[in-house]
């Protein structure tokens, strides 16, 4: 049975019909990227899936629940969010803006993810400094510290290099690997997305 359901779902913004009833279904303990070109909505529909914007029709389930019943708290358990928006101001280091606010729990994972994401040398850098491939994996960080049975991130490999991307992935399928669904978006062509189990088409509706 499918984990996420997305039926008939329109979203606008700014005047602009983003979306268009558009229903895919996601897989439990699966990696699945939702792909499409620039400007056709994937992330607008992650920010939906997020719980972060509105949807003007259609419905939107997590485990058989319609998302707009469950609450920001109950949100936060459920999924962990990576967006592209990077833009820090204020002068934290790497480190500290991960552990910001976290638990014990979590706090005792960021060594470990830290040092797959080859951070280390740049964790008491001032986030405000960080290059865009390494602020990328801050941001990455910050949502696998957490431990959700949901993890969606909008294009956590595109200011990566090689090597940081093989780590990604390889920290990815082990989520996946733990029986979590992962989903992410793509821009690139399906045949770089051999790592992800499911592809969905925001243009193939
Ligand atoms: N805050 C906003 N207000 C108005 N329109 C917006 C806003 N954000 C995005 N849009 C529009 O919504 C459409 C979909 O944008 P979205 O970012 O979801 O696309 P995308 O598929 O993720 O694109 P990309 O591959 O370029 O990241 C675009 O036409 C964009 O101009």
């Amino acid at each position: 049975m499918a984990l996420i359901t997305i039926e008939k779902v329109s979203i606008i913004r700014g005047g602009k019909n983003v979306l268009t009833d558009f229903s895919a279904s996601i897989e439990p303990g699966k990696i699945t990227a939702i792909i499409g070109p620039n400007g056709s909505g994937k992330s607008t529909l992650l920010g939906a899936l997020a719980g972060d914007l509105p949807i003007a029709s259609g419905v939107i389930t997590i485990a058989g629940r319609d998302l707009k019943e469950i609450s920001v708290a109950e949100q936060a358990q459920l999924r962990s969010v990576v967006l592209q928006n990077r833009n820090y101001w204020l002068s934290y280091t790497a480190r500290e803006l991960i552990e910001m606010g976290q638990g014990p729990a979590e706090l005792a994972r960021v060594d470990a993810v830290m040092q797959r994401l080859d951070m280390t040398r740049f964790e008491n850098q001032s986030v405000t400094t960080l290059s865009g491939g390494e602020a990328q994996r801050v941001e990455i960080a910050r949502a696998l510290i957490l431990d959700t049975p949901i993890y969606l991130l909008d294009e956590p490999l595109s200011a990566q290099d090689v090597q940081s991307k093989a780590r990604i992935i390889a920290l990815l399928q082990e989520l996946r690997d733990q029986g979590r669904t992962v989903l992410v978006i793509a821009h690139i062509d399906k045949s770089s997305l051999s790592w992800c189990d499911q592809i969905i088409d925001t243009l193939a509706q």
